[in-house]
């Protein structure tokens, strides 16, 4: 969308350039509704009028640290700002109450030490410099002043420095909460030692980040009434569970299965592993080492760090009898067998990996080879036994899979929360919330969507008596927590919104904000209908989700689950229930913050006062190895 401002010859512009996003220039003719431009960089364009941003030819050659005080709030000035700051060293840029970082690519320490950190406490918000202390700092003194829970939301592509924030948000708020330390440890050091644990098992190599994590973690430091920290706990949602059966070139499988075949060579027998190349889960892709990354050594680290937050060597060896039996799973292959639609395992090899996926399991060989092929249908009249053809027993296969990897990945979390000790009690709690946002893909590869949107997907028959080894209870970390921000897929690339925003925003100053923003001159990106819709399919793929995730817990969490738990367990998630508007809306706010510019959903926004939820803050932050438009 163009700006509605007077262009004329020799007015200075903004026209969009397919290589660098963005180029500056002078208008030299306008020929009706076109306009020739002698862009900065020698070239001659021809534009659309309704296509061209007005440039400020008055901005401080610095930037300016606030994004409100830009003469043009539109896409290429903003991006302009955050490059001419970036060039200075300059990674965070406020918009109003809302946060922007750029990921500098580099260690930056000064900007993080105890020293800045004594600048922060207490500073009042924009006093001092834009920085990610300062959003902490605002969180934890709303926190204190009005004894509620207060939330800081960090979102971004892949790759753009989430993670990182979330480490120096906690680290902040550790040093504000006056770092309790239990058995001498603070519970910062216990959340941060719990972090190769959870990047072993839910971190992978995507195209854009080596170590790229893909599910969200909502990070609990909890607070007694004197604002010290009692606690903390980790929640994880929406691992990628499609990534365990499906990686494309040059991705990565999740670290641990690499680990695993790094392993010291009596554990890689034990396992009956080898060459990654030798599995299907993992030779989809012809990327097998990271540079500069030695699996054998990650593999020692992880074992150390799973001492550290008090997994026993008992249940160690547990969980990697589940990783290798996932490989081996991975490796069976079916035949069509003699009855029409059944399947048979396709050869000796097949044989092989079926029966070293049931000793690892501990169950018996000949119902999980029935489990995969068969498939049982309960009507309340009978039960029906059907055989599957070769396809729906792979995709059964890959269905129990991710299955029996998504509940150990539920078991670790569960297991770290355990080991850093929650205060059932604490009087309030900042969340720092770390969710994948807005990525534009030219092809949506990820199918979690599809996997976590619909479990029921999973269609593997139930055998009787497989058991798969659980080194304890099983409980979901979503059930009866605070319920985080919504989720959007990258699938929701569409959404009109721009994948660099930083967001931070309190409860108390909302409005403000809202009317300020809202004004329609001001707004430049609008939701669109197709937006509209993506944020309702990734709400009611969230409250599927949600539904899987209880029904889960509902199954009772200390036996050890059965094959036939996890296949009801991905059947029984309850139909979706249609989505609020309200709810819509805060999304829609959330995500776009600043920008929204929507009459009918603003008006909504502005008029509800009903939400006693934690405060919401939003931090995003961007990646400066693309030069493409904020909504790609
Ligand atoms: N503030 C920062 N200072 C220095 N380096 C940073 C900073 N933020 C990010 N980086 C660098 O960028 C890399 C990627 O960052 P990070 O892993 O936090 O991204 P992410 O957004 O969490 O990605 P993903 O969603 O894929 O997990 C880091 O490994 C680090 O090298």
């Amino acid at each position: 969308m163009g700006t509605k401002v007077n262009i004329i010859v020799g007015s200075h512009v903004w026209a969009e350039d397919p290589e660098i996003a963005w180029v500056d220039g002078e208008v030299v003719k306008i020929n009706g509704e076109d306009a020739e431009i002698q862009a900065t960089n020698g070239k001659k364009i021809i534009a659309n009028l309704s296509k061209l941003y007005p440039k400020d030819m008055e901005a401080a050659p610095g930037g300016v640290d606030d994004m409100t005080k830009l003469s043009y709030l539109h896409e290429p000035g903003v991006l302009q700002n955050l490059a001419t700051r970036y060039e200075l060293n300059e990674i965070y840029t406020y918009t109003g109450n809302i946060l922007i970082a750029v990921n500098p690519f580099q260690r930056l320490p000064h900007l993080y030490d105890l020293h800045m950190m004594q600048q922060y406490k207490g500073a009042p918000f924009g006093e001092l410099s834009p920085h990610v202390f300062a959003v902490a700092d605002v969180a934890y003194r709303a926190m204190i002043n009005e004894g509620k829970s207060n939330s800081i939301l960090v979102s971004g592509e892949s790759g753009a420095g989430k993670t990182e924030t979330t480490k120096m948000l906690m680290r902040y708020l550790a040093y504000l909460g006056g770092r309790a330390a239990t058995e001498g440890r603070t519970v910062e050091q216990q959340v941060l030692e719990s972090n190769p644990v959870l990047e072993a098992f839910g971190n992978a190599k995507t195209v854009r980040n080596n170590n790229s994590s893909r599910f969200g973690k909502f990070v609990e430091i909890q607070f007694d009434k004197q604002g010290r920290i009692s606690g903390a706990a980790v929640r994880t949602y929406l691992l990628e569970r499609s990534r365990v059966c499906q990686i494309s070139d040059p991705e990565r499988n999740y670290h641990c299965f690499y680990l695993l075949c790094a392993a010291p060579q009596e554990e890689v027998e034990k396992y009956k592993l080898g060459n990654p190349k030798t599995f299907h889960y993992l030779n989809q892709s012809n990327c097998y080492d990271l540079v500069g990354v030695s699996d054998a050594h990650e593999y020692l680290a992880t074992r150390r760090a799973m001492d550290i937050v008090g997994i026993s060597t008992q249940e160690q060896d547990a969980i990697f009898r589940v990783v290798a039996a996932i490989l081996h799973i991975g490796n069976i292959e079916f035949a069509k067998g003699k009855e029409a639609d059944s399947s048979v395992l396709k050869d000796d090899r097949s044989k092989f990996h079926l029966n070293t996926t049931a000793e690892l399991l501990m169950c018996d060989p000949g119902a999980l080879e029935d489990a995969l092929c068969k498939r049982v249908m309960v009507t309340p009249e009978e039960v029906i036994k059907r055989s599957l053809d070769p396809y729906n027993a792979t995709v059964s296969r890959d269905g129990l899979a991710k299955t029996i990897y998504s509940r150990l990945f539920d078991w670790l979390v569960d297991k770290i929360n355990s080991s850093i000790g929650q205060d059932a009690k604490s009087k309030s709690l900042i969340g720092v919330l770390d969710i994948y946002g807005f990525e534009s893909f030219k092809l949506n590869r990820i199918s979690s969507e599809e996997d976590l949107g619909n479990p029921s997907n999973v269609r593997a028959p139930p055998p009787s008596s497989v058991v798969v080894p659980s080194p304890g209870a099983v409980q979901s970390p979503f059930l009866g927590q605070p319920e985080p921000a919504p989720v959007l897929l990258p699938s929701e690339a569409d959404s009109a919104v721009g994948n660099k925003a930083i967001i931070v925003y309190t409860r108390r100053n909302r409005r403000e904000i809202d009317k300020n923003t809202m004004d329609p001159s001001s707004s430049k990106v609008k939701l669109t209908p197709s937006s509209t819709q993506g944020l309702r399919r990734s709400l009611r793929i969230k409250k599927r989700m949600q539904g899987f995730k209880q029904a889960t817990a509902a199954s009772g969490s200390t036996d050890p689950p059965t094959i036939q738990t996890y296949i009801d367990l991905s059947r029984s998630a309850s139909p979706c229930p249609p989505i609020s508007l309200k709810s819509l809306v805060h999304t829609a706010s959330n995500i776009c913050g600043i920008n929204m510019k929507n009459d009918a959903l603003s008006s909504l926004l502005l008029s509800d006062d009903s939400d006693d939820g934690p405060d919401l803050m939003m931090v995003g932050v961007g990646d400066p190895s693309s030069s493409r438009p904020l909504d790609g």
